[in-house]
């Protein structure tokens, strides 16, 4: 039986950029998922093959599509001309990462300096921030589900106004770990909810609806094989538990409110850490999803900025957090450099 390959994945038949692997990873393998119930992706609705990272026959009837939050639209920029060469999706909570991303990304390319002022391309809106360097396109998304996947509705529109191809996702972000060294990075397999169950649930007018929740396998392992390259700093690939809160979904005893104990915590954690959860964040399950039903191969790079077994404050100092938080970086731009390198 052929993977079920998401809503838009249809569409990626030219391996022109070096995306080979990963498409045809989708295309072709057997579906292996992680998760307990192994028809999640398959009720999953498939798209007629025209469209590209978006399933929505509405779009296509709209005269013209304001994407809102970034203060784009289709009448009023020329999306082709803007963002038709992107390969690249980058996006992380914070604004000011996904600017030093880009610097990053600058120099590391050969485009420019890491000193360059980039340009924030939404600074007309306050919502996100979005910076282009050649095929990579860095945008912020704030914290948590809702706001992440508002920005990634109008991320992906925006992809299929610009005829985007061969796009690959990435997440780059903090965590709290569970038994890892702080500063170790996990490369999410899977996101889990906070039962631990490997799907993203909708709400949609009352309906609830599962979307799986795995990433893109092949992706990851390059990912990790960077990362050996590298050999900075300790990289694993585990499960990542995703959550809507960061203190009482997080089973923290330091938030405003806790009617739960020490001991209630920590068999918690134990047992994340026992179905194989490494690390807790905030927004994988949504992207993990989202890439899913777009046909867009994504992975989700966090670093663990303290290990939740040992404590719930994180406390390390100015400097050590952003030295922490480059090391997503450095994966995905190691990848990045790579497949740049082919064209
Ligand atoms: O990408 P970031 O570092 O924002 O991701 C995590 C999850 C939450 O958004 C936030 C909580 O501190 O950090
Ligand atoms: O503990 C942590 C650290 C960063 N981000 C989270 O969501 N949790």
């Amino acid at each position: 039986m052929p993977i079920p390959r998401g809503d838009g994945a249809g569409t990626h038949k030219s391996f022109d950029f070096g995306h080979q692997k990963i498409q045809e990873d989708i295309a072709d393998s057997d579906y292996k998922m992680a998760c307990s119930n192994k028809d999640l992706c398959r009720k999953e609705p498939t798209c007629p093959p025209k469209c590209a990272y978006v399933s929505n026959p509405y779009l296509e009837t709209m005269k013209e599509d304001v994407l809102y939050h970034f203060d784009l639209g289709t009448k009023t920029h020329d999306l082709p001309a803007m963002f038709g060469d992107v390969k690249f999706i980058c996006v992380g909570g914070s604004s000011s990462r996904m600017k030093t991303f880009s610097q990053y990304m600058n120099e590391l390319l050969g485009l420019g300096r890491a000193t360059d002022d980039i340009p924030n391309i939404c600074a007309q809106t306050d919502r996100y921030s979005m910076y282009k360097v050649g095929p990579v396109l860095a945008v912020s998304h704030g914290m948590g589900i809702p706001s992440i996947s508002i920005m990634l509705h109008e991320l992906f529109k925006l992809l299929y106004h610009a005829k985007c191809t061969d796009v690959v996702a990435f997440r780059i972000g903090t965590s709290g770990g569970i038994g890892l060294k702080p500063g170790t990075v996990v490369i999410s397999k899977v996101s889990v909810d906070p039962s631990f169950h490997p799907h993203f649930e909708q709400n949609v007018m009352g309906k609830i609806t599962a979307y799986c929740t795995e990433l893109n396998a092949h992706l990851s392992q390059e990912l990790l094989n960077c990362s050996k390259e590298n050999n900075e700093f300790d990289t694993i690939i585990g499960t990542t538990l995703c959550t809507s809160d960061f203190y009482e979904g997080q089973a923290r005893l330091d938030g405003a409110f806790c009617n739960y104990t020490h001991e209630d915590k920590m068999k918690y954690l134990q047992r994340a850490y026992d179905t194989g959860v490494r690390n807790i964040e905030m927004e994988s399950s949504v992207f993990a999803a989202m890439c899913k039903r777009s046909g867009l191969p994504g992975a989700v790079v966090c670093v663990t900025l303290l290990d939740r077994l040992q404590g719930d404050q994180i406390d390390n100092s100015h400097e050590v957090l952003a030295e922490y938080q480059e090391r997503p970086q450095k994966l995905v731009g190691c990848y990045i450099k790579k497949v740049f390198c082919k064209i």
